[in-house]
């Protein structure tokens, strides 16, 4: 089976029509408004709209607030919502969509237990952690932390770039990938050339 990859952070229509053509499996779409990779609601339909069908379209949230993520939903028809900071089980399950949560991959995190909390999740996604700054570091961590037997299906990102994706598939068996900075020119602009050598990297990668 080859990877399920992710492009993450998509900013325009244009490259989103270029990361379906590459055969990305899934975009995200980040609506936090510190990134410089945030959408506003016209952006964010426009884009859902021309992914087409078949490609799961990704809402990135950090600790927003219901009200907030109930506008989006009513205004962008998304597949799957990606919590990405400190929300709690029910923060997730309210929408009564499939999501998956990040973990961020501090030190002292206890992995097994964390995943464990959100049971009602399609995935977990694992990220770098840096103090301060809830994703898209462009930072790896140790892939070794990665389980073998993971109790939901995983989602490697943090760091992964063309040269590193292979790599990182065939150390950690994972079998999805997400990425946001390697595949870009400069925050929010992702790069074709990068985005097409990233997808084959990861569907070619040794699981
Ligand atoms: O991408 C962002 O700007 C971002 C901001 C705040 C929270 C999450 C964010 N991105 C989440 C992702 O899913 C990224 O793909 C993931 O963090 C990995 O990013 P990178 O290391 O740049 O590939």
């Amino acid at each position: 089976m080859s990877a399920r990859v992710k492009i993450c952070g998509i900013t325009t229509v244009e490259q989103g029509q270029f990361a379906v053509a590459a055969g990305a499996d899934a975009i995200g779409l980040v609506f936090y408004a510190k990134s410089p990779r945030c959408v506003d609601l016209e952006q964010a339909r426009a884009i859902a709209l021309a992914c087409g069908p078949f490609v799961t379209v990704t809402g990135l949230f950090v600790n927003a607030a219901a009200s907030a993520i109930e506008s989006i939903l009513a205004k962008v028809p998304l597949h799957l919502l990606q919590f990405h900071g400190d929300e709690t089980l029910s923060d997730c399950e309210r929408f009564h969509r499939p999501y998956i949560k990040a973990l961020r991959m501090r030190p002292e995190l206890d992995l097994e237990a964390s995943i464990a909390a959100y049971p009602s999740a399609v995935g977990i996604l694992l990220d770098a952690y840096r103090p301060g700054t809830p994703g898209g570091t462009g930072e790896t961590f140790d892939w070794q932390r990665v389980p073998t037997q993971p109790l939901k299906p995983i989602v490697l990102a943090g760091g992964l770039t063309p040269d590193n994706v292979s790599q990182a598939i065939a150390t950690t068996r994972c079998n999805a990938v997400d990425v946001s900075g390697g595949v870009e020119l400069g925050p929010g602009m992702k790069d074709p050339e990068r985005v097409k050598n990233f997808i084959v990297n990861a569907k070619r990668g040794n699981l």
